[in-house]
């Protein structure tokens, strides 16, 4: 494949995503593994900056990889989220490069961002399938890649469970809204790519509720389920302090804000997902800061809603209001 920009030539059988963007924000740059060797071919996407794309400088049969299309497109998805409901321009907010690569590792079930890019395993077939395949699944990396140009939330612990709440917030609230409104709103993680062989049991974690996914074998806690009360919050040492398990906690506060429920006794009258998502993307751009737990989360989430959604006469909003019985729910006060 040859880059009629830069004249450098590429490995045999590169593959090349199909489509060009049409924010010039994205110059979105995929590596892949080339079919060949083995080696990793280094690809340029045009985006609107003139370049006409690669000619293929040999008879190479044109295609696409999947992985790298749905990675392609996924990225365009969530930054037009990004853009068009917070006024962000990619990730960094100055329009920097949307990088994913894709085929990493062998049958690797992890996605990842990894302080400058996005990661995505094939899966091995079982637990998931290709793990680019899942809008949700990118817009979690992505927004790990906002968090760490914002709050920076440590990953590890409370913090950490902080971190991972909000990746799956902003990953699922991006997918609904590429989805259109027409779509049920449905509060799971990755259920596009979890168990391609076991159609209908959902995603590998429920927002919606917690209590109804298992943890997996991964945390040696596979009895357990997700807690749902953050008095079931897991205080062992796998999984950073449980990032991956207590952010479930989180999670359930955001789903009774947005869609509304009873929970432990409380009642929450929901306030709908285009509210919910400005209060916690205002909370994690003005409030949250690395060291941030689950009691400033609450407090920033209520401070973020009387900023968006003000009292009147001393008396909170309704927005205000959900807010206080989300966390009220879930045990943190
Ligand atoms: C929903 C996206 C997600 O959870 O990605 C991960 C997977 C599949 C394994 C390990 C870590 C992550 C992550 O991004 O936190
Ligand atoms: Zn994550």
């Amino acid at each position: 494949v040859k880059d009629n920009v830069s004249g450098k030539s590429y490995l045999h059988g590169a593959a090349i995503a199909g489509g060009t963007t049409t924010n010039p924000n994205i110059v979105p740059v995929h590596t892949y593994k080339a079919n060949r060797m083995g080696e990793t071919a280094f690809i340029l996407l045009s985006g609107l900056f003139g370049l006409s794309g690669f000619e293929v400088e040999t008879g190479n049969t044109f295609f696409a990889d999947p992985a790298a299309v749905s990675a392609h497109t996924n990225s365009i998805k969530v930054n037009n989220y990004y853009q068009s409901i917070h006024k962000r321009n990619s990730i960094d907010g100055k329009g920097m490069p949307i990088i994913s690569t894709v085929h990493i590792g062998s049958k690797w079930n992890n996605a990842a961002w990894n302080g400058k890019q996005m990661l995505y395993g094939d899966g091995d077939g079982i637990l998931f399938s290709s793990l680019a395949g899942a809008m949700d699944v990118a817009g979690h990396e992505m927004t790990h890649g906002v968090i760490s140009k914002t709050a920076n939330l440590t990953y590890q612990g409370e913090s950490g469970a902080i971190n991972e709440s909000l990746a799956d917030i902003f990953g699922a609230l991006s997918e609904m809204h590429s989805n259109g409104l027409t779509s049920p709103s449905e509060w799971e993680m990755g259920e596009d790519i979890f168990t391609p062989n076991v159609p209908g049991d959902g995603g590998l974690r429920s927002m919606s509720n917690p209590k109804s996914k298992k943890l997996s074998a991964v945390y040696g806690l596979k009895d357990n389920a997700y807690p749902d009360h953050y008095e079931d919050r897991y205080l062992g040492e796998l999984d950073k302090g449980g990032v991956h398990i207590n952010s479930s906690i989180n999670n359930k506060a955001a789903y009774l804000i947005s869609e509304g429920g009873e929970h432990h006794g409380v009642k929450v009258t929901g306030i709908t997902r285009s509210k919910t998502e400005k209060i916690y993307y205002r909370a994690l751009t003005n409030y949250l800061v690395p060291s941030s737990g689950f009691k400033e989360m609450r407090a920033a989430a209520i401070q973020s809603a009387r900023d968006l959604y003000p009292d009147r006469n001393g008396v909170p909003s309704n927005e205000t209001k959900a807010v206080i019985a989300a966390y009220d729910a879930i045990g943190v006060s």
